[in-house]
């Protein structure tokens, strides 16, 4: 989904209505101190208002460099970044209007100030009157289920908590653009479920755009409407969340779990066997269900015993390797 911005004054035509992307990024590069490979290699994204956007890759890949350069915590090395149209380098404050955010592993809020003091405090700084920020953190904290303890100081909550409290730090401005680095992290399956019927609230019903990274399978099936993987600070592939699903459901993966370390039996081609604590598990992709009924054949002549045969999901680390093998691009 699309939706028309306003161009900002500075942009080459003020005040033209004109489908500015949310976020868009141009040969963006960071090289760290004296090192000599960047560790975000020149990459160019664009991001339309209202979608949630999943920017992925494994470990060490250059996802949180760009946020921070997004969030203007972090210098580029070269290239452009614009939030809203907003260059995050040359309009610092306008750009500071345009988005939240929720960093990941970094203090996000104040420890020693409670939920209540926390919301305040950053409504403060967005420039909040202060009656709209006790609303607004009232609405944040109820939602979040945190109302009740919204006195208690921070560093006491668990993990979870304080992830929501960063959450509705980032959201207490109503920004337009909201990057999430690794919002469910650390929470637990209900915790989980809020942020994520959350985020989709915000891009769905509100038109926000949300930026997002995530190891998590599930948060980019059922959240992102797109994914940019990234891959030692190059873009690999940049597409619709299904393409990039599609692409790893039409080979299925199987597993089978038989008694016994036995790992020298006899498997058809692609099956590979491992032994973890007293079970062999097999496992491989097949594109023609046939061949996993070949493989039991194939067991049973061995006298192995199947305990289970299960089809297994692919999961992000999946996605990514086989991006690695074969790059994608739109
Ligand atoms: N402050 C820093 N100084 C030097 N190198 C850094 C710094 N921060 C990150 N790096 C390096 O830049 C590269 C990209 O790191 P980054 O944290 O952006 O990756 P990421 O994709 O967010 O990884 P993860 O999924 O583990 O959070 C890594 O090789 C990392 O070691």
């Amino acid at each position: 989904m699309s939706t028309q911005t306003q161009a900002p004054a500075g942009s080459d035509r003020p005040g033209a209505v004109t489908a500015t992307p949310a976020i868009e990024i141009s040969g963006l590069t960071k090289t760290y101190g004296s090192s000599d490979t960047p560790s975000v290699n020149n990459i160019s994204l664009s991001v339309p208002a209202g979608t949630v956007f999943g920017f992925l890759g494994p470990n060490g890949a250059g996802k949180t460099t760009t946020i921070k350069i997004l969030a203007g915590l972090l210098a580029a090395t070269s290239g452009k970044t614009l939030l809203n149209g907003y260059d995050v380098t040359r309009r610092r404050s306008a750009t500071m209007q345009q988005f939240g955010a929720v960093l990941e592993g970094s203090r996000n809020v104040y420890w020693t100030l409670s939920a209540w003091q926390n919301l305040l405090y950053f409504g403060r700084l967005k420039g909040m009157r202060g009656a709209d920020a006790r609303d607004r953190a009232e609405e944040l904290l109820k939602g979040l289920d945190l109302w009740e303890r919204r006195d208690e100081k921070v560093g006491g909550y668990s993990r979870g908590m304080q992830q929501k409290v960063a959450v509705a730090a980032a959201l207490i401005a109503d920004p337009p653009i909201v990057l999430l680095d690794e919002p469910t992290i650390g929470l637990d399956v209900e915790a989980t479920r809020t942020v994520m019927e959350w985020i989709r609230t915000m891009a769905r019903d509100r038109g926000k755009t949300v930026l997002l990274t995530t190891h998590q399978m599930n948060v980019v099936e059922e959240l992102c409407d797109r994914v940019a993987v990234i891959r030692k600070g190059e873009v690999v592939a940049d597409l619709p969340t299904d393409q990039l699903l599609a692409q790893f459901r039409e080979r299925d993966k199987y597993e089978v779990r038989v008694e016994g370390n036995l790992p020298e039996l006899s498997l058809p081609s692609g099956f590979t066997a491992r032994s973890v604590e007293g079970t062999t598990i097999i496992s491989g992709r097949v594109s023609d269900p046939q061949q996993v009924y070949t493989l039991v054949d194939r067991l049973r002549d061995q006298h192995a015993v199947v305990q289970s045969l299960s089809q297994v999901q692919p999961d992000l680390e999946d996605v990514f390797m086989g991006l690695i093998k074969a790059p994608a691009h739109d």
